[in-house]
């Protein structure tokens, strides 16, 4: 996906509309949402998510001015997810979290308006159909990401590797190698109960591309974990002010009038 140089140039011109209400003009497939669950609609035709992500393939962790992002190497299918919903192959190429500034809110999706303190993507582009993430973002099943919510409770160990290696990107725009996580251990004990809907990205470009994944178990991670993540600064090292990076999530968009299917009863 994004290399560090797209992005931080990317990430200037995303940065400050990126919090508001913004839709791209006459969106109307639009993320994050509410998942009513009495309105989501059973489909027994969803298949099992086959996820097989290769921890070799991990390759840095940076601050990119409103979320840290562990890249993967996206040359290959090494780290792929497909079956679900989805009718192609979908390489890994990032995984990020949103959170809020207390336990009380800080996901972008909710269920039946229940909050989450944070919730992760892990973000997945058509490799069958592109060849480059760049391409696959701006089409209508060019993305696939997989949103897994963050409950306080007990410690994730997977997680603390992760966020150990925080306090090295505290500022926008820095950056540290990370090799061999496994992405998967993030991953709850059962993905084979999600919803999906057809949906955008939730910052700009916003783009109506991405086939939606929303688990529904949530993983623990502990107090102390997330208080790691609100550590993070928007700002770079050269601004006088200094931002904490919290409460980077979108406010939810209308379904205007789509179905959110499940895999479950
Ligand atoms: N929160 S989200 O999962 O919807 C999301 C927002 C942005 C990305 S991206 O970094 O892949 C990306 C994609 C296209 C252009 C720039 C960045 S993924
Ligand atoms: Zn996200």
């Amino acid at each position: 996906c994004f290399k560090m140089q797209e992005a931080a140039e990317h990430n200037m011109k995303m940065h400050p509309m990126w919090q508001g209400p913004l839709t791209v003009p006459g969106g109307d497939h639009q993320s994050p949402i509410d998942i009513v669950v009495r309105k989501s609609v059973f489909d027994s035709e969803l298949k099992p998510l086959v996820i097989d992500y290769d921890p070799k393939t991990c390759q840095q962790i940076w601050n990119n001015g409103y979320s840290f992002l562990v890249e993967y190497d996206d040359t290959t299918d090494k780290s792929t997810l497909k079956g679900g919903p989805l009718q192609d192959t979908y390489r890994l190429c990032q995984f990020h979290f949103h959170w809020g500034e207390s336990n009380a809110w800080g996901s972008e999706h909710t269920v039946d308006r229940r909050l989450f303190p944070a919730e992760l993507h892990l973000v997945h582009w058509n490799s069958d159909k592109y060849s480059l993430f760049e391409e696959a973002v701006m089409e209508e099943n060019g993305l696939a990401v997989i949103g897994v919510f963050l409950k306080v409770g007990k410690r994730h160990e997977g997680l603390q590797k992760l966020v150990d290696a925080l306090p090295a990107i505290r500022h926008k725009s820095s950056v540290v190698e990370f090799n061999r996580f496994d992405a998967a251990c993030l991953l709850p004990t059962n993905t084979d109960d999600y919803w999906t809907y057809h949906g955008s990205l939730t910052t700009p470009p916003l783009t109506e591309s991405v086939s939606w994944i929303v688990m529904k178990q949530h993983i623990e991670v502990s107090h102390d974990q997330l208080a790691v993540f609100r550590s993070l600064l928007f700002t770079s090292a050269e601004e006088e002010v200094q931002k904490s990076m919290v409460n980077n999530f979108r406010v939810q968009q209308s379904l205007c009038g789509r179905t959110v299917r499940s895999s479950f009863t």
